[in-house]
């Protein structure tokens, strides 16, 4: 894993916010088009107030979601409603946004949609941030829930799972691990002595269906952004 770290948030999301948009307009000069995946959560407000004024070609990006909570599209733990509040906003309006909700009242009802929507996004992803919580967990593949095997297994040819955790609130949507890692650019955004302490005892042992994120770290080159 390398790792940059920051003296304070408001430098990490100043930096990594600029580095976000590098990799999307040389994305977009390679390739017409660029891709962006983001977490849902706390963690990234700061980053995406930032990001959203970034000199990018936004008409060209695509932006979606790692995971969602499955809640209305106007409810307060709606990862949607975060990123339309935080980021679709000043010069990412002109962002083009994949939903991963519907109007199914089971996340399970959802996947044939939501997994057209994703799929028809260029692969690789350009840029994925992933989140991690306190439990070891990532995107919403809950190491709590009866889904984390299926979430984990890098043969199953699933882009999206419905995930039930028992620790956290809302059934979710989550892209799975062999989606997540379909990425050109792996950042794990992460501040806090909390979260790194969780990160520390990640990277401690193997086990990745106690730990999820595990199974990120021991399959991809992922870059951890962190500021205290
Ligand atoms: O929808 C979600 O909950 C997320 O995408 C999740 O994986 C998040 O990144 C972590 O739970 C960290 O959340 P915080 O940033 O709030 O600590």
């Amino acid at each position: 894993m390398r790792e940059t770290h920051y003296a304070t948030q408001q430098e990490l999301n100043e930096q990594f916010a600029a580095r976000i948009a590098h990799i999307l307009q040389n994305s977009i000069a390679r390739q017409g088009r660029a891709s962006l995946l983001v977490s849902g959560g706390r963690t990234p407000v700061g980053l995406f107030e930032i990001l959203s004024q970034a000199d990018v070609d936004w008409s060209n990006v695509d932006v979606s979601l790692a995971d969602e909570r499955w809640v209305s599209a106007d409810d307060e733990a709606s990862n949607e409603k975060l990123v339309r509040t935080h980021l679709l906003k000043n010069n990412a309006a002109a962002a083009h946004f994949v939903s991963l909700t519907t109007t199914a009242a089971d996340a399970n009802d959802a996947i044939t949609e939501v997994t057209e929507r994703v799929n028809a996004m260029a692969r690789p992803f350009d840029v994925l941030i992933l989140g991690m919580g306190e439990d070891g967990h990532t995107a919403s593949l809950f190491p709590c829930s009866e889904q984390i095997k299926a979430g984990l297994d890098m043969h199953s040819g699933q882009t999206l799972i419905a995930v039930q955790p028992t620790t956290a609130p809302h059934q979710r949507i989550s892209l799975t691990l062999p989606a997540l890692l379909n990425s050109r650019n792996i950042f794990l955004h992460l501040t806090g002595d909390k979260k790194k302490a969780v990160l520390d005892q990640a990277l401690s042992a193997d086990d990745s269906l106690e730990m999820p994120i595990r199974a990120v770290l021991q399959n991809a080159d992922v870059e951890l952004i962190w500021a205290a």
